[in-house]
């Protein structure tokens, strides 16, 4: 395996101070520089340690000792850069950091950018670069679906979907381009039906990892819930509920939330992202009417729509509104609700059960400010949200870059599947087949550039 002959350092535990801290090294003679810093109690150098082993000793500048340590050893190949590695673990006091990471670095080691550990495993083969990404995106995960998606992408399994495909495109290449050589002789090599089978298959599993990125996205990004609904109706009153916080500012004013807000929550492992909206109203004040265009912006991008109506609102006006709103929420989650239950008789509550029941089924009624029929709003939003449990083998694109990359490979495999139909010459079909390969190679690495890479890890943090 290739090693980089500059040593990388840098201290891979947050900032901070902690119980211990982490230093880690990697680069071709890394071992021996610790050594020249190193004392174990035996006196036996590291470099003669077996791979993989754990060393207590100290560590010592201008031979008064700086701190006590525990030394990990690995060799190359056999550790997470593919480089002979060393970590060291101190205490974690800023100055005992700084104190090793100095002395390592003027024995010769240099700071490691970010991402640097990673690049230079996604470098030395020990993953493809989808891989890489996906520690980043582990260690920002903060649910148990982002976590799950990330874990399973780290641990290769889009990547041998990546390997399988690659396999199949090969293999048809090659077929096609043994017709290209004998094309003179007009001999059809491979059945030409089994070739459209094999097109129509790589179709397939490529499209079905682009139609993934829809779930991937909204699952990393949070699920996009917006609140929208007249002026006073009690939007904000459920955000902060939901929130469990004074996020939004509630009040008997008209047109209080001018702007949108937006915060997140964690329910059962799914991210949720709220966005409560400027109340809809006919308005003449200019920065209230730039916030209503806003709502409605925002009503777009959300999939799922909480329209809280105050339940004292005449039903002429809910319908009015409705003609507004549900040509916004086509293929939307939209679900009605009334608020204020508190200060209305049950009648109106049994009336509004009816009202627009054909066009929108859903609905609660609510107190917001009172908390009354609640309990709920947590496992309805679940609900709604439709989001798949997902086991270890689910394969979900998350990153949009892959994302772009399928929907290229996409186009190029149809233009093949669509060229085989229209009985198009081997030589253009060899050509999509080539592009296709292209698209799928920059989502694992094996066509990458320096631009590409350099923007990819730089987003890192220092020391992984
Ligand atoms: N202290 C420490 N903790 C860590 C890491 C690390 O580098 N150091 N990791 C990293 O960021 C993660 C663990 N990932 C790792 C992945 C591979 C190897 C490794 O040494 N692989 C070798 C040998 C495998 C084996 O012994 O079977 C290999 O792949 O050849 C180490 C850590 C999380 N925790
Ligand atoms: N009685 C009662 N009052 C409520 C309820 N929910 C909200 N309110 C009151 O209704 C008023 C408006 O509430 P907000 O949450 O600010 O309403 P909004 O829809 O965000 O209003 P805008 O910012 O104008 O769009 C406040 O005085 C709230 O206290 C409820 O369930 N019952």
């Amino acid at each position: 395996m290739m090693q980089q002959s500059d040593i990388i350092v840098a201290i891979s535990t947050p900032a901070g101070v902690g119980g211990i801290a982490v230093i880690r090294l990697s680069g071709k003679g890394c071992i021996g520089l610790v050594d020249t810093v190193y004392r174990s109690p035996s006196g036996k150098k590291l470099i003669d340690r077996k791979a993989n082993t754990i060393h207590f000793g100290t560590i010592v500048k201008d031979d008064a000792a700086l701190d006590e340590v525990l030394v990990s050893v690995f060799h190359n190949p056999s550790s997470f850069t593919g480089e002979d590695s060393v970590e060291i673990s101190c205490h974690g006091s800023i100055y005992i950091q700084q104190g090793i990471l100095q002395l390592l670095l003027e024995k010769g080691a240099r700071l490691a950018t970010a991402g640097e550990f990673t690049q230079r495993a996604f470098l030395n083969g020990k993953m493809d670069l989808s891989q890489a990404e996906s520690v980043a995106d582990l260690i920002a995960s903060t649910s148990a679906a982002t976590h799950r998606l990330a874990l399973n992408q780290m641990r290769g399994g889009f990547s041998n979907k990546l390997v399988e495909l690659r396999t199949d495109l090969l293999n048809f290449a090659s077929l096609i381009e043994l017709e290209l050589d004998f094309s003179e002789e007009d001999v059809e090599f491979a059945n030409r039906d089994n070739l459209k089978n094999l097109a129509n298959h790589i179709h397939e599993v490529i499209e079905k990892l682009a139609d993934s990125f829809s779930l991937g996205n909204v699952v990393k990004t949070g699920i996009p819930v917006a609140i929208i609904g007249e002026t006073n109706a009690g939007k904000s009153t459920l955000l902060n509920l939901l929130l469990r916080e004074e996020k939004a500012i509630v009040s008997d004013i008209h047109g209080t939330t001018r702007d949108v807000i937006e915060d997140t929550i964690n329910i059962d492992g799914l991210i949720f992202r709220l966005i409560d909206t400027a109340g809809i109203r006919d308005t003449d004040d200019v920065v209230e009417s730039l916030g209503i265009e806003r709502t409605f912006k925002k009503l777009e991008q959300a999939n799922i729509v909480l329209w809280v109506i105050d339940a004292e609102t005449e039903d002429e006006r809910t319908i009015a509104l409705s003609q507004k709103i549900l040509p916004l929420t086509e293929g939307k989650k939209l679900i009605l609700v009334f608020n204020k239950v508190d200060i209305i008789p049950a009648a109106r509550k049994e009336h509004k059960e009816q009202l627009l029941s054909d066009l929108i089924p859903d609905r609660i009624f609510i107190s917001a400010k009172y908390h009354q029929g609640t309990e709920n709003l947590q496992d309805i939003l679940v609900e709604a949200a439709n989001i798949p449990e997902f086991g270890e083998q689910d394969v979900v694109v998350t990153n949009m870059r892959h994302y772009e990359a399928l929907k290229n490979a996409l186009a190029a495999i149809t233009r093949v599947s669509d060229g085989m139909e229209s009985g198009l010459s081997s030589d253009f079909l060899a050509q999509d087949i080539r592009e296709c390969m292209h698209y799928l190679g920059e989502i694992t690495g094996q066509i990458s550039t320096d631009d590409i890479l350099g923007n990819i890890f730089s987003k890192f943090c220092i020391g992984k």
